[in-house]
């Protein structure tokens, strides 16, 4: 790292539009693509020693071993002592994949079945509920990677959405479930109850309240025709009533925020059909295989995640946005936030000393173009550059009239924008062309400045199909990958929610005045006596 620093010094004094205007071949020079899929990042403070210095941090850390190794099926989330095999959902390769001797592909192969009959015959109505009818609406219980996984890739395949309508209950708000319930039909809905664990407390008060809903107005009786579970303890899906043929497993090498890949998929599949699932999950083994395979230089994730430790650990930059010109992305930066922050948010290295570098950054991101009336502001000229990516498909699925030629045409300015930026002299010509005076243009001018030289990286692709998602989705996992190598961390565990939650049980009995706050700090306690006069 103390050499990419070192190297930092010759690049930050340059601008990026002079290094356009020096090399007509800096696209060609920083691009790379999987077919159809370009990642444009000549926009970048870089130059060619930049990524070589980059790769060469990368094979220092032993990125391709790392890589094998998870592949490989061994147990590199060691905190857990867990393998980390997301990879194998997808695999489509015939290849085994064996965690402790045994290849895990059967049983992969074994629920994707299922789960692909299950979901089908929701969708033709030839699973119906307790009084006969077919399903209408489907209703997913879940939260964290339970639910933001599928959440955003049901809205991302909009337009092969020809199943039931499906729903996303996640908060345990009762809000939530509640403004859900009041739109349905108990006689024609099903609710999926999904928790990895079967023990999370959103997951299971709503399962609970659901469950009530159907029992209230069907009848006990009717409660196992109206209830799926995905989760890896089925016992316990087994108690909570679910019928044995409506559970659906995964396997504890499967982490939460990479679980959309596995039968958490299920609502998706239940939209959009098996088949398509299916193309979804091979859009993620063509970027696995890519990244398996493809020489460092030309790998896309790899390309990705240096690029955010560039600007992470020798620039100092503390956030990441990501705006997709692509509305039905509008998900896309809540799901990286959990795979993201989550993964790389750590402050200890693998073997538990502290770590030496900032580790992952605050992702973020809006669609564009809402974002450009929002909060591109600050991104133009705020104190704090941040670094964005932007996401923008050739194709769109609506034919009207010049709708994309004008999102195209706004993605293309904000990022050329953002690295020409404006001058003081152009702005003063401008301003002297429209007939300002002197006295105003100086007092203007200032404030119209754009400095640029702020860096984006254009991630294009021919049309948000569920194969293309998949391929996208699969990318930002492996850069995630990429930096918590560089970074030394386990990416794979998530110890930062457990005090939280420890802390939330111990505090329910006092919410409930079943307990004496006296025991808390003076700030909590004070809430919660505030809290208590304001219930009366
Ligand atoms: O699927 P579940 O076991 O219900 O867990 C749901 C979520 O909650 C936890 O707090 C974790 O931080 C997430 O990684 C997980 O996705």
């Amino acid at each position: 790292m103390a050499d990419l620093v070192e190297h930092a010094r010759l690049v930050e004094p340059l601008h990026l539009r002079d290094l356009f205007a020096a090399d007509p071949q800096r696209f060609q020079r920083f691009s790379v693509a999987l077919d159809d899929l370009l990642i444009d990042y000549s926009k970048n403070r870089i130059v060619p020693q930049t990524m070589e210095r980059l790769m060469a941090l990368a094979r220092v850390a032993d990125l391709e071993g790392w890589r094998d190794r998870m592949f490989a099926g061994e147990p590199i989330n060691t905190t857990e002592g867990r393998a980390v095999l997301h990879t194998a959902l997808r695999n489509r390769s015939g290849r085994a994949v064996t965690v402790d001797g045994r290849d895990v592909m059967p049983d992969v192969t074994e629920v994707l079945i299922r789960m692909g009959a299950f979901a089908d015959s929701v969708r033709t109505g030839a699973v119906k509920g307790a009084t006969g009818k077919a399903f209408t609406d489907v209703v997913n219980i879940g939260i964290g990677g339970s639910d933001l996984g599928p959440a955003m890739v049901t809205l991302a395949l909009a337009p092969y959405h020809d199943g039931p309508r499906v729903h996303f209950v996640s908060n345990v708000d009762g809000a939530h479930i509640a403004d859900t319930l009041k739109r349905l039909d108990a006689e024609t809905t099903l609710f999926l109850v999904a928790s990895k664990t079967f023990t999370t407390l959103e997951t299971m008060t709503n399962a609970a309240t659901a469950r009530a809903f159907v029992a209230d107005r069907l009848g006990e009786a009717a409660v196992p025709d109206h209830f799926a579970a995905v989760s890896t303890a089925v016992p316990k899906c087994a108690a909570f009533g679910i019928r044995e043929d409506r559970i659906f497993g995964f396997w504890d090498w499967v982490g939460g925020r990479y679980s959309v890949w596995s039968a958490i998929g299920l609502p998706v599949a239940i939209a959009v059909g098996s088949e398509r699932f299916e193309s979804f999950l091979a859009g993620g083994h063509a970027m696995d295989e890519h990244f398996r395979t493809a020489p460092l230089e030309a790998n896309l994730p790899v390309v990705l995640g240096l690029l955010g430790v560039w600007y992470r650990n020798v620039f100092g930059m503390a956030s990441q946005a990501v705006i997709p010109y692509d509305q039905r992305l509008s998900r896309f930066a809540a799901h990286l936030q959990q795979l993201d922050m989550e993964s790389n948010g750590k402050r200890v290295r693998r073997d538990g000393r502290p770590v030496a570098l900032s580790t992952g950054p605050v992702v973020w991101g809006e669609p564009g173009t809402n974002g450009q009336h929002a909060f591109f502001q600050l991104i133009h000229q705020g104190t704090d550059p941040i670094p964005v990516d932007f996401l923008l498909a050739a194709e769109p699925h609506e034919t009207l009239s010049d709708h994309h030629a004008k999102l195209v045409a706004n993605c293309l300015a904000q990022s050329e924008a953002l690295m020409r930026g404006k001058t003081l002299d152009e702005v003063r010509d401008e301003l002297a062309a429209a007939g300002l005076d002197e006295e105003a243009i100086a007092a203007l001018a200032p404030h119209k400045v754009f400095p640029g030289n702020r860096p984006s990286n254009t991630i294009l692709y021919r049309k948000l199909d569920p194969f293309t998602l998949g391929r996208l989705l699969a990318l930002y996992e492996h850069k995630v990958f990429v930096q918590g190598v560089i970074w030394n961390v386990n990416s794979f565990d998530q110890w930062g929610v457990e005090l939280g939650k420890q802390l939330a049980t111990e505090l329910l009995p006092v919410v409930k005045g079943d307990a004496d706050p006296d025991t808390r700090d003076g700030s909590t306690a004070g809430l919660i006596g505030h809290f208590r006069a304001l219930r009366g």
